[in-house]
């Protein structure tokens, strides 16, 4: 007699890679994945994104197959586009952190190396995080608006990647950037003025490379962290540099920082703005609020 046909309870896991993020080729990611990911739990599939975009369209069908795991194999941009397909659903997030800045997989102290970061997602530890909105649309680690935005505009744009490709152009441009006027309301009541270099509204801790903007963001306390950072001159650049690198950035007189539920930031006219270090364009007026818990994830 023929064997009864069993339904697999393994978990159907998409990983969806992005071959342009970071500066590593992902040849290797393939073997890595399945040499490593643990075939008694899951059913791996794996993906490779052929456009910026691709993942919310690959998801929205997988879901619909059964799929309810979703691995993003890259940095910020891949995160944001894998968590933003994901949201307020009981599907699930991982990440193998393969990009230039990986904000936040740093933040959830997730492992930078592929084999460590799948071991991660085969204990299968699962939280709920916060994530933000900026004139709806998801972010997940920080937006903003002024420096950090200009340089996300001019990275995009850029052909190399990586670490060093991002200080290349921020180095560049520093000299000729010039801080803007901006009005902030915060929770509806505290208003200001301010002439910002950048504003920026923290989720997580860092805008990735282990540069903390807001060293005491909790991404589950449902508030962002807001950093109103003066004008800065070449002189004071060096130490706010490394104030960011040592996670003390909030100690330094040149940074307003609270925290809220809203943000409302008006400027003269529509700019860039970026969401997870991607830039947009943006209406003169932007509206950032804050979801408590509305992302599931694999952490360790
Ligand atoms: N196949 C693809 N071709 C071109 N761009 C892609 C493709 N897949 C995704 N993208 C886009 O590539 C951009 C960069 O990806 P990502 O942010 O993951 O890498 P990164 O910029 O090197 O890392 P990080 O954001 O951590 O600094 C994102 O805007 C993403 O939407």
């Amino acid at each position: 007699m023929a064997d009864p046909i069993t339904k697999s309870t393994r978990k159907r896991i998409l990983f969806i890679v992005n071959p342009i993020s970071g500066t590593r080729g992902k040849e290797s990611i393939l073997h890595i994945i399945n040499n490593t990911i643990d075939n008694e739990t899951f059913e791996p599939e794996i993906l490779f994104t052929r456009k910026k975009g691709d993942a919310l369209q690959i998801i929205s069908e997988k879901i619909a197959e059964g799929f309810k795991y979703f691995v993003a194999v890259g940095g910020d941009g891949t995160v944001n586009e894998v968590g933003s397909a994901i949201i307020n659903t009981d599907c699930v997030m991982g990440i193998i952190p393969l990009g230039s800045g990986n904000g936040l997989a740093r933040h959830l102290r997730i492992p930078l190396d592929a084999a460590k970061a799948i071991q991660v997602i085969n204990k299968l530890r699962v939280e709920s995080i916060d994530y933000g909105l900026v004139n709806g649309l998801p972010f997940f680690c920080t937006c903003g608006v002024g420096f950090d935005a200009h340089i996300g505009y001019r990275f995009a744009k850029e052909k190399g990647r990586g670490f060093f490709n991002y200080v290349k152009v921020a180095l560049t441009d520093f000299i000729s950037y010039k801080p803007k006027k901006y009005k902030v309301k915060i929770d509806g009541t505290q208003k200001m003025k301010v002439k910002a270099f950048l504003i920026t509204c923290a989720n997580a801790s860092q805008y990735g490379n282990n540069a903390y903007i807001a060293p005491n963001a909790d991404i589950q306390d449902g508030l962002l962290d807001i950093a109103i950072m003066s004008p800065i001159n070449l002189l004071q650049a060096p130490a706010i540099g490394a104030m960011l690198f040592t996670r003390t950035i909030n100690k330094s007189t040149v940074l307003q920082t609270g925290k809220a539920q809203k943000v409302v930031i008006k400027r003269k006219r529509e700019d860039v703005v970026h969401f997870d270090g991607e830039p947009i364009i943006m209406d003169r007026k932007i509206k950032i609020t804050v979801v408590n818990k509305g992302l599931r994830i694999i952490v360790p």
